[in-house]
């Protein structure tokens, strides 16, 4: 099974600003950026998918649908694959941001929920019900071999987190453009995940 995940372009926020769930547009045309993910795709040698997943807000449904019509597949808007809620921190600069209540989100990642929105642990779990209905589908399933998703870089790093088993933390690290591209593949035999791209 070949899973490919997709960043969504550039949103139109400052940088510095904190945004999750916040359902901010995107900075450029989204049918020429739906193009070029596709052609980036086919360089790329991924398989046409049978079926598409997207986040539902705007950043990633705008390119998604243009996406699934291009390869005339399976389309599903699922919110488990939105980002994290960052709740009263979202839209907010970072550097406005009260620095203890910052400091207690890093010092218990997993369940600090001082701004109000979900812990990691939250997100995490909603993340991996996405994920464990995906395989389990797609381990029936040959229709369902190769799955597109258009998410968030938070989401990109859970996915690969829970397919790798590696710590998030140690995801979180990795660098994530906007736009890129992270191939994820289940060898049939073994039923392990490998990483075929990363940041692509
Ligand atoms: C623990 C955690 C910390 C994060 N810090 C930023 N993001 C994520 O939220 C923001 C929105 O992502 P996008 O631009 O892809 O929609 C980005 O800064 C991204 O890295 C995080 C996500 C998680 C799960």
């Amino acid at each position: 099974m070949d899973l490919v995940l997709i960043r969504h372009p550039a949103p139109a926020v400052d940088a510095g600003v904190c945004y999750g769930s916040s359902d901010v547009p995107l900075l450029d045309a989204a049918g020429a950026s739906a193009q070029a993910l596709a052609e980036r795709l086919a360089e790329l040698d991924a398989p046409p998918p049978q079926a598409l997943w997207t986040s539902p807000l705007q950043r990633c449904a705008q390119v998604a649908a243009p996406l699934a019509q291009h390869w005339r597949c399976a389309y599903h808007v699922d919110a488990r694959l939105q980002e994290i809620d960052f709740g009263s921190w979202e839209r907010k600069r970072w550097d406005a941001i009260d620095r203890a209540a910052l400091d207690a989100w890093a010092a218990d990642l997993q369940h600090a929920r001082a701004h109000g929105g979900e812990s990691v642990a939250q997100f995490t779990t909603r993340v991996g019900q996405w994920f464990d209905g995906l395989t389990a589908v797609g381990s029936s399933d040959e229709h369902v071999s190769h799955c597109h998703v258009v998410t968030h870089a938070g989401v990109m790093r859970a996915l690969a987190s829970l397919a790798l088993g590696v710590p998030l933390q140690t995801a979180l690290g990795w660098p994530l453009g906007m736009a890129a591209i992270a191939w994820l593949r289940r060898e049939g035999t073994s039923g392990a995940w490998r990483l075929v791209h990363w940041n692509a």
